[in-house]
């Protein structure tokens, strides 16, 4: 299942990063924006149970936030910065990292770290990557999730192609998947059309 969040702001926020007059500092700024916006979209069906509290004129129930803890899990390096954002919105949250660059040849990713809460297969897991490409990333990290116990995963990227999707819900069909937009294709060197370039290297710099 994908949702794609048409939310104005986040749209607007989006057309800003595809920019490449955008230099790193305002894209940064930029994608925590979008990455909160998205989490304000998949944290949408977490669990509330009234509590009882004490507002200054009297006592009553309120719901708060419970049923399973949360794990958010950046695909290094390009998820980091989409962590980073969310975390500031559940701090109670444990954060997981997945190392994994795509072979420029290949497209295949090549996994070079990984390391993830003790507790996963009880916590809801949100797996950050700005780009859904080729998928073989993401689709790779789904299957490390799993292989350490988790049962309860989403996928939350800005931008996927249509051919990501696809791997996804072919390779993992129970991932929900939250995006800001989907676009036309990939390139000849799986980039994704229009898209916003290399995500890792506008976030960063190092281009
Ligand atoms: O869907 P895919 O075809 O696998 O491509 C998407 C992956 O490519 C980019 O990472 P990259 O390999 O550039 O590494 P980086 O995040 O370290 O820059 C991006 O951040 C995804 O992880
Ligand atoms: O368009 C793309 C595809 C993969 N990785 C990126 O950062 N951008
Ligand atoms: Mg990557």
């Amino acid at each position: 299942m994908v949702t794609v969040v048409a939310h104005p702001l986040l749209q607007h926020k989006l057309s800003l990063m595809r920019d490449i007059h955008t230099g790193v500092k305002e894209f940064r700024e930029l994608a925590s924006e979008v990455s909160l916006l998205l989490a304000y979209e998949a944290m949408r069906d977490l669990e509330l149970t009234p509590q009882r509290l004490t507002t200054p004129l009297v006592e009553a129930d309120f719901p708060m936030l419970s049923g399973k803890k949360l794990a958010l899990v950046a695909i290094l390096r390009a998820g980091l910065i989409m962590t980073d954002a969310i975390v500031d919105l559940v701090p109670a949250a444990k954060v997981g990292h997945i190392g994994l660059y795509r072979d420029p040849q290949s497209l295949k990713p090549v996994a070079y770290y990984n390391k993830l809460p003790a507790d996963i297969a009880e916590r809801r897991v949100f797996l950050t990557d700005p780009m859904l490409a080729t998928g073989g990333s993401a689709s790779a990290a789904i299957q490390s999730l799993k292989d350490a116990g988790a049962q309860s995963i989403k996928l939350m990227s800005i931008l996927a192609a249509p051919e990501g999707i696809a791997v996804i819900e072919r390779d993992h069909p129970e991932v929900e998947i939250v995006v800001a937009a989907v676009d036309s294709h990939l390139n000849e060197h799986g980039y994704i059309v229009p898209g916003l370039g290399d995500a890792g290297d506008r976030i960063y710099g190092t281009k």
